[in-house]
């Protein structure tokens, strides 16, 4: 079936406006000297990407307030804070470990995102991407990128990462194989120009990019679409509105961390921005395997029994 909003669509339903503007500050951002891309790369995660994990607040208030009145933001955001405080003091005691598990994690957000449901392979191929493909051609690039996130100096992409990326390659050749043979053969257009990003472009800003204009704009637009999540998020503009006071105390969380970060000031921001989007992407992630689960025994338990014949 087409997507809503015309066969032509390439990009998910909400991401024009964002993908235009990353897209053109991004491309200005190449002219300047690397600190500089990282700087607009940075802010182009917190503006157009950090949104669509604080929307997860207006889930919280969905399942909360009902029943406990005002108290549903403190009971939310409590344990929501407390594991993105464990996840932030563990970077500190093993970076190399977390960084990996957080780009494991992301693998498995990102694919369950933008593969829809899809069956495994097509999870991998499109969840491994944007941590895969940096890796397989851009080794030291990416390398600089991750060891600035980690405080670990990796002069080349270690061979815990680049193993799995090499192995990701013939994964992603036989998923779009697949989709070549058996179809939609639209859903191959999208993963194309990532792949161009992705080998065009430094990796950061090609991170960036895809980020806001690929996976923040398709998660968005599951929320938008699910009928009992967040009623009050439906559509684009609903979305932006309610997400902007959680962004902006995300912000400020973020700012009163950065003392704590090291290294230069592009470093050290991007470090710290992607810290924390690996801190907020621990709860973020649980919450949506908890309510999968959830909506899963809530619709078998009210699904309607079979009414038993009567006796005759
Ligand atoms: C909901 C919420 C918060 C913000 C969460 C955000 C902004 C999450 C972003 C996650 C991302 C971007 C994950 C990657 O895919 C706070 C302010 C921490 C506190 C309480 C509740
Ligand atoms: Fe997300």
């Amino acid at each position: 079936m087409p997507p809503p909003g015309g066969s032509l669509r390439i990009l998910p339903a909400g991401a024009t406006v964002p993908s235009l503007f990353a897209a053109s500050l991004l491309t200005a951002s190449l002219l300047l000297p690397w600190q500089g891309q990282w700087l607009c790369a940075a802010a182009v995660i917190i503006v157009l990407g950090v949104p669509h994990g604080a929307l997860d607040v207006e889930i919280g208030r969905t399942l909360l307030r009902h029943r406990v009145g005002w108290v549903w933001f403190p009971l939310f955001a409590t344990p929501y804070l407390m594991l993105v405080a464990a996840v932030l003091g563990a970077w500190r005691l093993a970076p190399e470990p977390i960084l990996a598990a957080f780009l494991a994690v992301s693998v498995w957000h990102f694919g369950t995102e933008e593969s829809e449901g899809a069956h495994e392979l097509s999870v991998l191929a499109l969840g491994g991407l944007p941590v895969a493909l940096p890796v397989v051609v851009q080794p030291v690039a990416t390398a600089r990128v991750l060891s600035a996130i980690s405080g670990v100096p990796l002069a080349e992409a270690p061979a815990w990462l680049l193993w799995p990326s090499l192995a990701w390659v013939p994964l992603a050749v036989l998923w779009a194989c697949r989709t070549l043979m058996w179809g939609p053969r639209r859903a191959l257009l999208l993963p194309l120009l990532q792949c161009v990003g992705f080998v065009a472009l430094p990796p950061l800003t090609a991170f960036a990019l895809y980020f806001v204009s690929v996976h923040a704009p398709s998660h968005t637009a599951a929320l938008i679409r699910h009928p009992t999540r967040a009623p009050r998020v439906h559509n684009t503009v609903s979305a932006w509105r309610l997400s902007t006071p959680t962004t902006i105390l995300t912000v400020l969380i973020g700012a009163a961390l950065l003392p704590f970060g090291a290294g230069e000031p592009a470093v050290r921001l991007v470090g710290m921005t992607l810290q924390l989007l690996a801190a907020l992407t621990l709860p973020h992630v649980l919450l949506e395997v908890w309510l999968t689960g959830h909506e899963r025994t809530q619709a078998l338990t009210t699904q309607p029994r079979p009414v038993p014949c009567a006796a005759r």
